[in-house]
């Protein structure tokens, strides 16, 4: 049987006024997938996933996610259809003057469907699967590492039970320990609970560790979908520039070493 989809966008479009960032875009994102999207500086990845997310408006094409088109549904369906999905940004963006316990609990307060002691088990259950100790339930942002704002981040993300998890490169501004560390962190998490995820990078060692496939945008489209060792087979330039810097050198010799490749 055909693996269902998680989003599926046809031919879609983007655009700041007069500047068209994306045209005649086609992405399937599979269900229970991590997919990555790379791309040159300026290419429109966090757009796209922004218009994903229903945060930049599609100008033209479909975007089906979840089963549903959100261009057809009335607001209370358009909220609920946006509490199937976490996000996390580049830098985490939590709450500056609320501890961790009160940043995970927000979104579950936000629902307003559960008891305080619902929410203090839930809250619990979110730190113990990022890793996180009790005791830094009470912390506040600044008192954190970049790694454990980062592991708060995606216990936030995930505390709806999310179905599709959104990443703005999450790895950026760690040390390669700590984004190592994350990305295991992220393929556990992953594997546990199976949700799919639509991640930006730019850290080969991030996608290698991670993705089941990587979407090139370039040209305002998909110029390729794949498996990291296929899309490296493509003749662009920029796939040429994403792989041949000494990172992508040592990534390839050791894909072709683990026989990846
Ligand atoms: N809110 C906005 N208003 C107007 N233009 C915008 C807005 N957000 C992004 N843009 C423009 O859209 C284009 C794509 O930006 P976007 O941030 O999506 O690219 P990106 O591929 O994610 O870039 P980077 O890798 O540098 O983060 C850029 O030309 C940018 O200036």
């Amino acid at each position: 049987m055909a693996r269902p989809n998680a989003i599926i966008l046809t031919d879609i479009a983007t655009r700041f006024g007069t500047h068209w960032i994306q045209r005649h875009l086609d992405l399937t994102i599979h269900c229970g997938e991590i997919l990555a999207i790379v791309g040159g500086s300026g290419t429109g990845k966090t757009t796209l996933l922004r218009a994903m997310m229903g945060l930049v408006p599609i100008a033209e094409g479909q975007m089906i996610i979840l089963g549903k088109n959100p261009q057809a549904l009335n607001l209370r369906e358009q909220i609920a259809l946006r509490q199937r999905w976490g996000v996390l940004f580049q830098q985490g963006a939590l709450f500056s003057a609320l501890t961790v316990f009160e940043n995970i609990a927000f979104p579950l307060r936000e629902w307003g469907h559960l008891t305080r002691s619902e929410i203090s088990d839930l809250v619990a259950l979110k730190l113990q699967m990022v890793g996180l100790q009790p005791n830094d339930a009470w912390k506040l942002p600044a008192e954190l590492s970049g790694g454990m704002v980062k592991r708060v981040a995606l216990a936030r993300a995930l505390a709806m039970e999310a179905e599709i998890l959104f990443l703005d490169e999450p790895t950026s501004g760690l040390d390669p320990i700590a984004a190592a560390e994350f990305d295991a962190l992220l393929r556990q998490v992953h594997r546990d609970i199976g949700f799919t995820v639509v991640m930006i990078s730019h850290d080969l060692d991030s996608l290698a560790a991670t993705a089941d496939r990587v979407a090139v945008l370039a040209d305002g489209k998909v110029l390729t979908v794949g498996p990291l060792t296929e899309i490296q087979q493509v003749d662009h330039p920029y796939i040429r520039e994403f792989f041949h810097g000494e990172r992508g050198e040592r990534l390839l010799t050791s894909l072709r070493a683990t026989g990846e490749c």
